[in-house]
């Protein structure tokens, strides 16, 4: 990815842009000559042609007003079109990515790539590229219209056209770098407000909402450090250009001023190069800081380049598993987080349609276990096989397709229970009803429609803690998995319905369930095949 690449992506687009920053710019030299003709014919005394240069001039400058706003919708449309399509590219690439290295960011950061990044690669990538061709065709129209007038004119603005553009080029290095660690710290600023507001509950028990203030102005004070960085490189490339500027257009008007003195030139000659050295150096001033603004942004496209990268190495092939027994076999695992060592020496086996009660205290490893059986972690030690085959040569489709793991704490997106049973798949009404029937969602068929159009509001906020769970296992339920992990998945349901969804799980003879819980049922406590004991 690359601010070219856009471009070109947006190719029709882009040439309709580059035609009307053309016609601005071509009404805009001829103002200039418009100018100088204005200026000759007032010293011939010549009033009538004074008069019509005169009219044409407002007219041009009316055109150049009519095209400069047309120019300014028209490149915000398409520069918004480019930031959906980066968006879009960004989440191509986190959906294609394994959970495990999806996880090694927090969300506030993936936020921070759509939001903060994308509106720096808009402001100092996409839209810098238009002026800077603007700035192109502008001073290749006037270069073209000083020669015209004279020679050495032309040749005086071409050398400074180069030394405006090169010098600043000496800050390029030291803006990358202010420009890479602002887009960490937009990163660490949105995880810090997510983090603090996330806990508005909280805090608001405690009468600690104050707290809230005091991290987002800390978090605040870190990211204003790293923007003022960038602003002062920014600014040292702008003064540097700005002085470059000046010392041209004054050389340029003295030039001029000489040939005039000795009848080289017309003196209205003066007017015209005022307008067009304006226009040359204007932008070419304020050329190298867009130029450095540009390459400032490749840093914000390597990080996500080198996201990809990484994702792609983690994809191993497909294979299809042997109908051997047990269905999961792990032998001597271990597992450190940090260092620290979690799981050692386990062996296991589960075997098809049985029923493993996961028990130890807090904290001794039980969801890390049943994570590492449903893939989520690839770096342990020892042997994990899946119906024969080890699991570093299974693809995390295949393991998903064939175990279902429900966390600890449940995850629903912004919509209705059916939309959060169904996501991406198509499951008919009556598939739907029974299922949140059995799990005891509602009381009868008649109650689901309406059940199924409730909206579960943010995080699910508008349901229970215990109607969540019996969605969240209603959604896996209707996957029909071979082997289904419940991690204290029925907890803050009430008894009677907990012994009930329980007991249906228990029963079902094609079912492999492993099932973490605190809280077992002694009703229940008969049904399963083994306890797996974790200290
Ligand atoms: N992502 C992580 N990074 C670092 N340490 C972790 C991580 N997840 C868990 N741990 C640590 O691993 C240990 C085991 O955690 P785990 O969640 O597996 O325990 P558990 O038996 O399921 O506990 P509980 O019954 O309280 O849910 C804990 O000491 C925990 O602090």
């Amino acid at each position: 990815m690359s601010v070219g690449n856009f471009i070109l992506k947006n190719k029709t687009k882009s040439l309709l842009l580059l035609l009307v920053i053309v016609i601005v710019q071509l009404l805009t030299v001829f103002s200039a000559v418009l100018n100088a003709q204005m200026i000759n014919e007032l010293i011939k005394f010549n009033m009538r042609q004074f008069e019509i240069k005169t009219s044409l001039l407002l007219l041009s400058w009316l055109l150049v007003a009519l095209f400069t706003y047309f120019k300014l919708i028209y490149t915000e449309k398409v520069l918004q079109h480019i930031n959906t399509q980066i968006r879009a590219k960004i989440t191509q690439s986190i959906i294609a990515d394994q959970r495990e290295h999806y996880n090694k960011r927090t969300v506030g950061a993936y936020v921070s790539w759509m939001n903060n990044d994308i509106e720096a690669i808009k402001d100092q990538g996409m839209s810098m590229f238009f002026v800077v061709v603007e700035g192109i065709v502008g001073t290749i129209l006037s270069l073209i219209t000083l020669i015209k007038y004279n020679w050495v004119l032309a040749i005086t603005a071409l050398i400074f056209t180069g030394i405006i553009i090169v010098v600043p080029r000496i800050f390029n290095k030291i803006l990358a770098k202010v420009t890479a660690k602002l887009t960490v710290e937009n990163e660490k600023f949105v995880d810090s407000a997510e983090d603090i507001l996330a806990g508005f509950n909280m805090l608001y028990t405690f009468r600690a909402l104050n707290l809230i203030t005091l991290k987002i102005v800390a978090a605040s004070n870190k990211l204003n450090v790293a923007n003022v960085n960038r602003i002062k490189v920014q600014s040292k490339i702008a003064t540097t250009g700005f002085l470059l500027n000046v010392v041209a257009q004054v050389s340029l008007m003295g030039i001029t001023g000489i040939l005039a003195l000795h009848h080289v030139v017309p003196i209205g000659t003066i007017a015209a190069v005022g307008g067009l050295s304006a226009t040359i150096f204007n932008s070419l001033g304020n050329m190298s800081s867009y130029l450095g603004m540009i390459s400032g942004v490749k840093p914000i496209f390597d990080k996500f380049a080198n996201y990809q990268n990484q994702q792609q190495n983690e994809v191993s092939s497909d294979v299809i598993a042997s109908n051997a027994t047990p269905l999961i076999s792990v032998q001597n695992l271990g597992y450190k987080f940090d260092g620290n060592e979690i799981i050692a020496d386990l062996n296991l086996a589960i075997k098809e349609g049985q029923k493993y009660l996961v028990v130890g205290e807090s904290g001794s490893g039980k969801s890390t276990l049943v994570k590492i059986l449903a893939g989520y972690y690839g770096n342990y030690t020892g042997k994990l096989q899946f119906a024969g085959n080890d699991y570093h040569d299974l693809t995390q489709k295949y393991l998903l397709d064939k175990i279902m793991y429900i966390d600890q704490t449940p995850q629903f997106i912004h919509g209705t229970v059916a939309e959060n049973l169904s996501l991406v798949n198509e499951f008919s009404n009556e598939e739907l009803a029974a299922v949140i029937l059995s799990v005891g969602l509602v009381a009868d068929t008649t109650e689901a429609a309406d059940f199924l159009t409730r909206e579960l509001g943010n995080k699910g906020n508008q349901f229970s803690g215990g109607q969540l769970q019996r969605i969240a296992l209603a959604r896996a339920l209707l996957r029909k998995p071979e082997i289904l992990i419940l991690d204290e998945g029925t907890s803050a349901i009430d008894k009677e319905n907990a012994i009930m969804v329980e007991n249906l799980l228990l029963n079902d003879d094609q079912l492999t369930l492993l099932m973490i819980s605190h809280t077992m049922h002694a009703e229940n406590s008969q049904y399963f095949d083994e306890i797996i004991e974790l200290n």
